[in-house]
């Protein structure tokens, strides 16, 4: 059984994570952490998630229950995961990181922790972006150089506060490393005003942001007279809650590394 605490158990993912550890025969909930100081703090979470009574009174301090997990799984905010890393670092834990919208300096610091903590950091943990990672590296390899044009198109809910989505990022990257361009150089955006016409080897990226949208990814590879459309779109949170469970269950046997869920899913490259 891999003993799995959630961090910021009340939001959107926290809530659908504690339900679909409920739904884990290999995974038990061993805890569940809110913002210091919360109001939340003591109320059952199992109750918080809807899913009835789990016997887990949510805490707001790691410190509070740390001998009782093995896996932290954590979809917050960046300074948030930041410092839940370098208290796994410091108790012997594994972590699960979906949090999206890190800087630079926030990703540097983060990968300073790959050789102290077993960690799986995705951006998305469906099963269906990651393989979809896949068919963009292909779809790249294919079109790219044969000039078509490539956009990253993507959509969430009202309430998201980090643009592009990680998810977004993530595609951008696979395509233009497949095509030996990086986003430093080539990505995109914005456009406003007077921009002038798009380059040829440019990467484009638009952002929606809407009502209950639960994510909506598209790569869009245009040409004169055809262009190529590869779309995911997510229509319930469940999928990533699910993906992270497994990635608990897989980093729970890793040694310290920084891996993501095309590891977990054995879809990396050999
Ligand atoms: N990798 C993936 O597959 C996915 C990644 N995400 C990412 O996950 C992150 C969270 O998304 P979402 O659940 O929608 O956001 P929410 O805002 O709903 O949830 C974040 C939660 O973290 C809590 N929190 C903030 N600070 C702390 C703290 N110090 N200790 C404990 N809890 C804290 C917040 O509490 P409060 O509200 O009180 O501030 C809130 O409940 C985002 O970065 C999002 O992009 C989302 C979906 C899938
Ligand atoms: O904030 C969200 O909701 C999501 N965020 C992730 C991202 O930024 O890519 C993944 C998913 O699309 C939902």
């Amino acid at each position: 059984m891999t003993r799995v605490a959630i961090v910021g158990v009340a939001g959107r993912m926290g809530r659908t994570l504690v339900s679909a550890v409920n739904q884990d025969e290999t995974a038990t909930l061993a805890g569940g952490i809110v913002e210091p100081g919360s109001s939340l703090a003591g109320a059952d979470i199992g109750e918080l998630a809807g899913t009835g009574k789990s016997g887990v009174a949510a805490v707001d301090s790691l410190e509070a229950i740390k001998d009782d997990f093995d896996v932290l799984i954590d979809f917050t905010a960046p300074k948030v995961t930041l410092a839940n890393l370098a208290f796994c670092a410091e108790h012997g834990k594994a972590i699960v990181i979906g949090t999206t919208g890190m800087s630079d300096d926030e990703l540097e610091a983060l990968d300073g922790y790959r050789d102290r903590v077993p960690m799986v950091f995705a951006p998305n943990m469906s099963v269906g972006v990651n393989l979809t990672l896949k068919l963009l590296e292909t779809a790249a390899r294919a079109l790219g150089d044969e000039g078509y044009d490539i956009e990253v198109i993507e959509a969430h809910h009202r309430h998201k506060v980090d643009a592009p989505s990680g998810t977004a990022i993530k595609m951008g990257e696979v395509v233009a490393d497949a095509l030996g361009r990086t986003l430093k150089e080539h990505g995109v955006f914005e456009r406003v005003g007077q921009c002038g016409p798009r380059s040829d080897t440019e990467i484009g990226f638009a952002t929606v942001r809407a009502g209950d949208i639960v994510g909506e990814h598209t790569v869009m590879f245009a040409t004169e007279g055809e262009r190529i459309e590869i779309t995911h779109k997510a229509s319930s949170r469940m999928t990533f809650a699910k993906g992270a469970v497994r990635a608990a269950r897989w980093v729970s046997s890793q040694k310290a590394g920084r891996f993501d869920m095309q590891d977990v899913l054995g879809l990396a490259r050999g």
